[in-house]
């Protein structure tokens, strides 16, 4: 018996082979056609295995680990590439490219690949590629198919390999230099949070709040087919019970609703911001907090989204546009101008600071083996300084949300007592939130809201005679220089 959403595989229809394998009936090499345990024979459940589809999986894998490219960039390539892929193919491909990048060390290691050369780019061949996936194929619980490539592979062997007592880190398939800063910096509370970051993501959709509701949404979608659930805690959220393509249905052209992880939808809110006030969103990106904030201030008041990239900012322009959002202006941070422009401006101020995406490693499984603790190093100096230099951009009692997708208390929690201990006479901390994704499923993400302290009110000069003739004080910022939207 075979529960419903079983992944194993049969063979149907097919020759075996001596080694019990089988191929296609026809005798093409190529092709073996499976189906699900107890399902019939046609249904629309019949998954077929084409070797090109295999041959591009392990196509893309060597351009994620040899050529070093972004894994969710390499699966978008490969479907722009193969337009008349199925919805069942595609399935197959992305899941494959993103277990095997997620577990990568693991099956290297079950394909009897010296764990040593996991991440030697000169040790990744394409020979060595078809057998990692021969491993991440029969851990799946599925026949190998009777290719050439894996006609060396031995089921029995990697089974009984899998069975062997290994660290915690080459079964979770983490560097061990991550395995150890990780460990070090979040004690016991690591193995459970390396756990779930090991799982595949959730889909979550953010309701925009400026064109709907999330209850008409949520009926919208299920007349569509699309169904979803609400999230008690965070009123935007929708969980999204099955993968669809989103970004194809009728609702996202519209602008109904963005994709943003539910830990992610918690960080705007956590900015306080109101209608009307005036909003520095300092590393926008392509603007996932920029919406939402323009949907908490209900459209009135001012959002300058600020980012070194402008090609980010036009992704950014091009969402606020579907989404409704009419009070963000956008400008690229070229050299300190554009900052010195905007000081004491915002009463609120966003610093969704760039990080090392560890709190997020479920969606970006890739980041694994392309970070460094050199990387990290060279961004927590970054932060601070972000923190330090743009803290200048809010006005006296405003307020300015710390935020990084990260777990690492290093990139948290320390980067802001660090700034306190140099800006405490000017800065308190208000509110830490940190989500922790072992306990919530949610993304890792921390946020810390600080205040800046409002002006003492300045003692009643003494009235004598020279005051009438000292020269007026410069203000740091002309008048030219404020932005228009301060008028
Ligand atoms: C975590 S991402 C922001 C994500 C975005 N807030 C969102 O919700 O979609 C960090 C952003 O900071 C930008 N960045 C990097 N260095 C920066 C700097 N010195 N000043 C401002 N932005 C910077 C990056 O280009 C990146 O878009």
């Amino acid at each position: 018996m075979v529960a419903d959403g079983d992944v194993r595989t049969v063979l149907r229809g097919t020759h075996k082979t001596a080694r019990g394998d089988a191929c296609a009936p026809w005798g093409a090499r190529k092709t073996c056609v499976w189906d699900d345990l107890g399902r019939t024979e046609g249904s629309d459940l019949t998954v077929k295995l084409h070797y090109h589809l295999i041959a591009q999986i392990i196509s893309s894998l060597r351009d994620v680990f040899v050529d070093r490219r972004y894994a969710d960039k390499v699966v978008e390539y490969a479907f722009k590439r193969h337009p008349k892929w199925g919805s069942r193919d595609r399935k197959l491909f992305a899941e494959a490219v993103y277990e095997i990048v997620r577990h990568w060390r693991w099956y290297w290691y079950l394909a009897g690949q010296p764990d040593a050369e996991h991440a030697q780019r000169e040790a990744i061949t394409m020979e060595r590629l078809w057998h990692v996936w021969a491993a991440y194929w029969v851990m799946a619980e599925h026949e190998l198919p009777f290719f050439d490539e894996v006609g060396a592979v031995r089921r029995a062997y990697i089974l009984e390999r899998a069975k062997a007592d290994v660290s915690p880190a080459l079964r979770a398939s983490i560097p061990d230099w991550m395995e150890k800063r990780l460990g070090d910096e979040l004690g016991a509370a690591w193995p459970a949070i390396r756990e779930t970051l090991n799982k595949p993501a959730d889909v979550y959709l953010r309701v925009n709040t400026l064109k709907t509701e999330r209850r008409s949404l949520k009926t919208r979608l299920a007349q569509e087919g699309f169904i979803t659930d609400g999230i008690k805690e965070i009123p935007t959220a929708l969980h999204l019970r099955q993968r669809y393509n989103v970004f194809g249905m009728a609702a996202f052209k519209e602008g109904l609703f963005e994709v943003q992880d539910a830990s992610s939808q918690c960080v705007a809110p956590f900015l306080q911001v109101e209608p009307g006030m005036k909003v520095v969103d300092a590393c926008a990106g392509a603007g996932g907090k920029t919406l939402h904030l323009g949907a908490l201030m209900q459209n009135k008041g001012k959002i300058i989204a600020l980012d070194v990239h402008d090609w980010k900012l036009a992704e950014l322009r091009k969402r606020t546009a579907r989404a409704g959002v009419d009070v963000a202006e956008t400008r690229v941070i070229e050299g300190t101008k554009t900052l010195k422009r905007l000081a004491g401006y915002a009463d609120r101020l966003l610093l969704d600071v760039p990080c090392s995406g560890l709190g997020v490693l479920r969606r970006n499984p890739d980041a694994k083996w392309k970070l460094s603790n050199e990387e990290i190093d060279r961004l927590i100096i970054e932060q601070q300084d972000i923190l330090s230099r743009y803290s200048a951009l809010v006005k006296p009692g405003g307020k300015m949300v710390y935020a990084t997708c990260s777990i690492l208390p290093g990139e948290n929690e320390q980067q802001v007592q660090k700034f306190l201990s140099t800006r405490g006479d000017e800065w308190t901390l208000e509110e830490e939130m940190k989500i922790n994704p072992a306990e919530t499923g949610h993304d890792g993400f921390y946020a810390a809201r600080l205040v800046r302290k409002k002006e003492e009110p300045k003692a009643a000069p003494a009235i004598v005679e020279e005051a009438a003739v000292l020269p007026p004080v410069e203000p740091e910022v002309s008048k030219d220089d404020l932005p228009a939207q301060s008028d």
